[in-house]
């Protein structure tokens, strides 16, 4: 059949090279050939196509071979094509080796030319050996789930299948051609393409010549295949391979007189024809494949043995018919005879189409989806790696005390929390502080009356009602928490030590109480955890949650200290004073902070003023 060939990348510009030169040298010239690369080397090399027939494009300004499609101008390939003598062809022939790179230009083409011609489009596709790596055994597999779906056969030839034969072939070789090649160690890879593709040559090309012949080498077939019925057998959008083998016929004169004379010599003769066309058969499919397959799964098949007429068994070509004919799963069995002049070789093309089981073509799926789960997991591993990184990063900004990023949230320890605030205590304003407790002041005058009458420890004459004392507001239900009172004993102490009394007046929500009825106020504190002994006597039943009843307290001359043990601050006892009289101002300590007003500095001044102005001699009790 007539052909046009177009091979793209370095091994489909190869193999179309390769093939023809075989129609070439065969005489028949059915073939019109074409090479796409983008690689000037792999063009340059090609030894048997013409010059016009090479068609390159340089790849300029794309980096990376994901711009293969960029780089080759398909229109450019189509007007090449169509300069060529393609009147007459039966069919179109895409060779690409699968895992490259320009192979993806194929769906385009083939886009293309079934634009421009109706005769059907064959892919000769070569799948990669395993060693390549599963990266482009992956992509082998993308790349035959595409053709397949765009042409309408492909033929398959396995690298990794033949290249191993041709290495046990070559150091299996006995006599000194194998001792040569087992000393010459591996073939570079040139060398190994050329020995692939020149078995692709043979195996393809004699199909592609079934039908054709020529007037010197070619004798007239007992059992015609025309070009039609090749084409029916590759068609079906299905796996074709391609199974072929050879034999050299035994030469020389003496052997052929010796088969004239002899009957005997020539029923012998016969039988071993047969035999050997046959026994050439079963090598052809299961040893000389293209790609491993099962015969038994295949839907169509054909048949064609050639070489020199006299050594074609019919009955051999029969019996490896009906073989055949019996094991594939269709019904379609196609053959017949391709009798060659001048030739000392005796051969047999076997063609399953069809194919459902090709090992090969699973286990590149297989590949192609262990490797996308590799991808999968390493892509994960990349964020999870990313993600444990931002987090050290964030940590270490935190920990340094730079701030963090915004919207990112910061893991801080509860040591370092209280250390950043203990920070921010001592260095800040106690502005906040003073809100919250501005807050409280409010609440307090609201309820003054209750805070004047339950622990007024002066005369009542002598108190003010406006003195700036905080009370909280009562705990629901039940009694109110007079803070005044609670103050007022530790006021006529000298400063305590804690905390709460700190230099700035703040420590008060630090050492917050454990009391729920007083979480809106530090200033009971002082109450709960009185450190000074003063603290032990009557301020703290006062100062705590006993309340007398209003009658009892609005008695003028009630003094706590009179229903209550003597305190035992020597403090007190050497004054012999009451508790509620004022004792002299501590000079370290602003008085003013013994009062919770105090918080809010700008009260506090007020405060201050309003005490100096109008509550000048409250002997010295009330400036807490
Ligand atoms: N049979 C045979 N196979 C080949 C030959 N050259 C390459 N291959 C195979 O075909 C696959 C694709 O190779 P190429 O066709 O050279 O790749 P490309 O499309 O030119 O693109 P690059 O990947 O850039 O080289 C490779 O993985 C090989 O397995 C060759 O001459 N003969």
């Amino acid at each position: 059949m007539r052909v046009l060939a177009i091979g793209l990348g370095g091994a489909g510009s190869r193999v179309v090279d390769n093939l023809y030169n075989h129609d070439r040298r065969s005489k028949v010239c059915c073939m019109s050939a074409v090479a796409i690369d983008i690689d000037p080397n792999c063009l340059v090399q090609l030894r048997h196509l013409p010059d016009p027939a090479r068609v390159f494009f340089p790849r300029i300004g794309v980096e990376n071979t994901d711009g293969i499609t960029d780089v080759i101008d398909i229109e450019e390939v189509m007007t090449r094509i169509q300069a060529m003598d393609t009147l007459e062809i039966d069919a179109i022939l895409l060779c690409c080796g699968l895992g490259g790179s320009v192979v993806d230009i194929a769906p385009l083409i083939i886009d293309e030319l079934k634009k421009s011609y109706v005769e059907p489009i064959f892919a000769l596709a070569i799948l990669p050996c395993l060693d390549e790596g599963k990266q482009v055994s992956a992509k082998a597999a993308d790349d035959l789930d595409a053709l397949q779906e765009l042409v309408d056969g492909v033929i398959l030839f396995d690298n990794e299948t033949w290249s191993q034969k041709i290495r046990t072939d070559g150091t299996a070789e006995p006599g000194f051609m194998g001792q040569l090649r087992r000393n010459s160690g591996p073939s570079d890879p040139r060398t190994h393409f050329n020995q692939l593709n020149e078995r692709i040559s043979r195996q393809i090309g004699l199909l592609l010549r079934a039908g054709e012949f020529n007037e010197f080498g070619i004798d007239v077939a007992e059992v015609v295949l025309d070009a039609g019925e090749v084409l029916n057998t590759l068609k079906g959008n299905g796996f074709v391979a391609v199974g072929y083998a050879a034999e050299r016929l035994p030469a020389g004169w003496l052997d052929l007189l010796y088969r004239r004379r002899s009957l005997k010599y020539f029923i012998q003769g016969s039988q071993e024809k047969a035999a050997r066309i046959v026994s050439l058969a079963k090598k052809a499919v299961y040893e000389e494949v293209s790609v491993p397959c099962d015969l038994t799964s295949a839907d169509k098949a054909l048949v064609l043995i050639a070489g020199p007429s006299a050594e074609l068994s019919m009955k051999g070509f029969q019996t490896v018919r009906k073989w055949i004919d019996r094991n594939i799963a269709g019904l379609e069995m196609r053959s017949g005879d391709y009798p060659v002049k001048n030739t000392s070789f005796v051969g047999i093309i076997i063609v399953l189409s069809g194919l459902s089981n090709v090992p090969r073509v699973e286990e590149i799926r297989e590949i192609r989806t262990e490797y996308r789960l590799e991808c999968e997991e390493e892509r994960l591993r990349a964020e999870e790696e990313e993600r444990l990184r931002d987090e050290e990063a964030a940590m270490s900004q935190t920990v340094s005390g730079i701030p963090e990023e915004e919207g990112i949230p910061g893991f801080v320890s509860p040591l370092e929390s209280a250390f950043l605030e203990e920070s921010e205590f001592m260095t800040e304003p106690s502005t906040a502080e003073k809100d919250e407790m501005i807050m409280l002041r409010g609440n307090s005058r609201s309820d003054r009356e209750i805070r004047d009458d339950t622990i007024d420890m002066l005369p009542k004459a002598e108190r003010r009602k406006e003195d700036g004392a905080v009370v909280l507001p009562p705990k629901q239900g039940g009694k109110g928490i007079d803070i005044t009172g609670t103050a007022s004993v530790t006021s006529s102490m000298p400063a305590p030590k804690n905390s709460v009394f700190g230099p700035k007046g703040i420590s008060i929500e630090k050492t917050a109480p454990k009391d729920d009825a007083i979480t809106s106020s530090a200033g009971l504190k002082p109450v709960q955890h009185p450190k000074d002994g003063s603290l032990t006597g009557d301020a703290v039943s006062i100062g705590g949650t006993q309340r007398p009843s209003d009658g009892v307290l609005d008695k003028p001359d009630l003094c706590m200290r009179r229903g209550a043990p003597a305190p035992k601050d020597a403090l007190l006892d050497q004054t012999g004073q009451r508790v509620g009289r004022r004792s002299p101002r501590p000079k370290e300590i602003d008085p003013s902070r013994g009062r919770l007003a105090v918080i809010d500095a700008t009260e506090r001044t007020k405060d201050r003023k309003g005490e100096a102005m109008d509550d000048p001699g409250d002997g010295g009790i009330t400036w807490m």
